[in-house]
């Protein structure tokens, strides 16, 4: 099966389990005109203007996760002396966590407003866990596995500031928005896919 057809494929086991488009979208990292177009179109138009990012072969293996972990955490003390490391759920989790012990920091944890979306509610806030630690008054550095669109590390990092955390920096494997910040947060990667 190509490429193609295994995304058209799991577009549609998603759209079977009532995922709406931007749902699935965010599910396999690719733009919104992208999940409509493995949806619908697939079949007879052209492609829209993205990539897709195969992450399996580093997040399958804990041993080749901590290798990119230790690539961000050279690239976060570049920018800074970080309290805490913010990993964003769900797929940023593991390799936070191995920034974190890399760089002998406190690990929080955060839960985006869209994974608590029910479909029904639109005033659903994410969240910290209590279980880890605090932000507060704190310096964090956001770490995700990818950055598509940007609005998940915007989210996070004013849901640090509201708490009276400092934002350092985000870092991710992946940046497919390929620039140098977000709304004035540097941001730091291992890989920046560029359109030409
Ligand atoms: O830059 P953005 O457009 O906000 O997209 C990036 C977010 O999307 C992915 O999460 P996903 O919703 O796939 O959840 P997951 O972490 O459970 O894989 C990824 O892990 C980021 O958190």
């Amino acid at each position: 099966m190509s490429k193609i057809d295994d995304l058209m494929e799991r577009a549609r086991q998603l759209k079977e389990k009532g995922l709406t488009t931007g749902e699935i979208a965010d599910e396999l990292n690719v733009s919104r005109e992208t999940a409509l177009w493995l949806l619908t179109k697939a079949k007879t138009e052209r492609p829209p203007s993205d990539v897709y990012v195969e992450m399996k072969s580093v997040s399958s293996s804990s041993m080749r996760l901590r290798g990119m972990a230790r690539i961000l955490a050279d690239m976060i003390i570049e920018h800074g002396d970080p309290d805490v490391i913010v990993g964003v759920a769900t797929s940023g989790i593991p390799v936070a966590t191995m920034v974190a012990e890399e760089l002998g920091c406190e690990l929080a944890i955060y839960y985006p407003r869209k994974l608590k979306w029910d479909g029904e509610e639109s005033h659903v806030r994410g969240t910290f866990s209590e279980n880890f630690a605090s932000v507060a008054g704190k310096a964090c550095v956001i770490v995700d596995d990818i950055i598509t669109t940007g609005n998940t590390v915007l989210e996070v990092a004013e849901s640090i500031r509201k708490r009276g955390g400092n934002v350092l920096a985000s870092a991710v494997l992946v940046d497919k928005r390929s620039q140098e910040d977000l709304s004035g947060i540097p941001v730091l990667s291992v890989l920046r896919v560029f359109r030409l």
